[in-house]
């Protein structure tokens, strides 16, 4: 049974001149100990989503329709004070601007402890501290630096020691917003290896958040590709990376894979513009129609529809077959 089920997922915000549709019926679900990727350029509704799940939308963001399902829970229907306790207990969070929320005059190590002890009021001082030690041992910061401040960590270790709180509760489901994007691509790369190796020791459910599509397939075991709000391909890694079939899925790859042939470029063209998800989402049609190199007569008139290539792989587009 899948640990969190989201089905027909619309979310909106209102702005002074209109209610803009961020994420437009959005299906998945994922299991315990499996890893899903949201890929999609700036402005598409990756953060929206991901606080959706959350309840963490701002003030003008609501969840349209649709309903989320979180083992059994009917997250949407959850009084706050549950939902506060599923919350970092349940489904942690790593922001990409997490490493900069530390506060700065609390050394890192009690800022932990408190997280740990606010959950579980009953345990001692001196447990808590040894699950930060073994945290850090998981994190490979040294036990020595637990108590530093803020300032004495480098931004490698500072967004390291986030994982570590995101761990302090055990979730079940860790939800990642570009956890790696404010650092160098060294950094960035162990970060990555120590998430994918955790969620794997841990058997934690992993949402994963980026633009960088090569990234997604090296952590992710199932790749899902949004477009203006959208889902426009799903599949497990192998499928949409390897053999992608969205011409948008195309693009995106052909503008991040340049030598060696794993990927053959067919739709060599400009990288789409920064997309602006209220003006496509509002009509049926495919929002990729007025870019995409191989758009015909149907995809003008008709909204595209959902085509499996594989059990386990399916595309949101009328050429597909
Ligand atoms: N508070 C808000 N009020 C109104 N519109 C918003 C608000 N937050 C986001 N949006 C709009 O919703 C759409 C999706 O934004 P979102 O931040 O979810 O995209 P994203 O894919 O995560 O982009 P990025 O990678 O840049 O964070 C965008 O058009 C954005 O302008």
């Amino acid at each position: 049974m899948a640990l969190l089920e989201v089905e027909n997922l619309t979310i909106a915000y209102k702005t002074r001149r209109e209610t803009a549709i961020a994420a437009d019926r959005v299906n998945f679900s994922l299991k315990r100990g499996r890893s899903v990727g949201i890929v999609g350029e700036s402005g598409c509704g990756k953060t929206t989503l991901g606080m959706a799940l959350l309840r963490l939308l701002p003030s003008n963001g609501f969840v349209k329709s649709g309903r989320i399902t979180f083992d059994g829970m009917d997250l949407l229907g959850l009084p706050d004070a549950r939902m506060q306790r599923v919350r970092w207990k349940r489904i942690a969070m790593i922001f990409q601007a997490a490493m900069n929320a530390w506060n700065p005059v609390q050394r890192i190590g009690d800022q932990i402890l408190e997280a740990i002890r606010t959950h579980d009021p009953k345990i001692t001082k001196a447990e808590a501290v040894k699950q930060v030690e073994q945290l850090y041992e998981l994190v490979e910061i040294p036990s020595d630096r637990i108590f530093d401040f803020p300032h004495q960590y480098s931004g490698g270790m500072k967004q390291r020691a986030i994982i570590a709180m995101a761990l302090a509760c055990n979730p079940d489901l860790i939800i990642a917003d570009e956890p790696t994007t404010a650092l160098d691509v060294i950094v960035q790369d162990q970060i990555l290896q120590k998430i994918k190796a955790i969620q794997k020791e841990k058997n934690i459910a992993l949402i994963f958040i980026s633009h960088d599509i090569g990234v997604v397939a090296g952590v992710c075991h199932e790749i899902m590709v949004m477009y203006r709000g959208k889902i426009v391909e799903a599949g497990r890694r192998e499928e949409v990376f390897e053999v992608p079939v969205h011409p948008y899925t195309r693009a995106l790859l052909s503008s991040y894979l340049t030598i060696d042939g794993v990927f053959e470029i067919r739709d060599k063209q400009a990288p789409a513009p920064p997309c602006t998800p209220a003006e496509a989402l509002s009509k049926e049609l495919c929002g990729y129609v007025h870019l995409c190199p191989h758009a015909s007569e149907a995809c003008r008139s008709r909204p595209p529809q959902w085509r499996e290539i594989t059990p386990t792989h399916k595309v949101l587009c009328s050429l597909c077959r």
